[in-house]
């Protein structure tokens, strides 16, 4: 199947994207295996993690033969687009709308998640190109929000990112999202203790309430 649609379909079936944003490339590493141990098959490494292309370097040779799509976030403009498209990176996400990185995205056919808030800013972002819409940051606004958004523009597949977990993510489901974007609950399970099976077990926790909640 065309490349991009698999990894469409990644997201669309876990209907979780993992966000990494850690101050250590080895941290980053640890997390983003033990969240893919826990079953998480989307992953955006954010470009403020020191050594970020490396990252994903590293993850993207071991992983996307595998399943599993590794993205770049934070991406503010079109050379960082490419940069991370040359480390590997298959989705690439802006906390903003950001024409660049999506033109950059298109020509080579990466899956792109463009922040948006306003009604201008999720339209704009749909004829600018974009795949998904990143509703950021969500949880100033929460799910009725996404379901009066919604009623103008169905169309929109958005994914709101920032306060999402366990316990709330069946609201956003409910409000039409198609999707979450999770950092903390997931990444900050093994902060200070070091043991990453408690990303891994809080990422099993994380996909099973989005599958309970569908
Ligand atoms: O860019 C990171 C997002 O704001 C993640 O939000 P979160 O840690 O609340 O899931």
């Amino acid at each position: 199947m065309w490349r991009k649609l698999e990894n469409l379909k990644i997201i669309a079936e876990t209907g979780i994207v993992l966000i990494i944003r850690s101050d250590d490339e080895e941290e980053a590493i640890s997390v983003a295996e033990a969240a893919i141990a826990g079953g998480i098959r989307a992953l955006e490494i954010t470009m403020s993690v020191p050594g970020a292309l490396d990252v994903i370097k590293v993850l993207s040779r071991k992983y996307a033969s595998k399943g599993i799509l590794i993205g770049a976030g934070t991406i503010l403009d079109g050379e960082t687009a490419r940069a991370a498209i040359l480390a590997g990176a298959e989705m690439l996400v802006s906390p903003q709308l950001n024409p660049e990185m999506i033109k950059v995205a298109n020509r080579y056919q990466a899956v792109t998640v463009s922040g948006a808030f306003t009604a201008k800013e999720i339209v704009e972002s749909l004829e600018t190109g974009a795949d998904i819409v990143k509703l950021f940051p969500a949880e100033s606004v929460g799910p009725q929000y996404v379901k009066a958004i919604s009623a103008p523009l169905p169309q929109a597949a958005i994914a709101p990112t920032g306060g999402v977990t366990p316990q709330n993510v069946h609201e956003w489901l409910d409000a039409g999202c198609v999707g979450v974007g999770v950092g903390s609950y997931i990444t900050k399970a093994a902060k200070g203790n070091g043991d990453y099976g408690r990303v891994t077990k809080a990422a099993e926790e994380f996909l099973q309430a989005v599958a309970a909640a569908r």
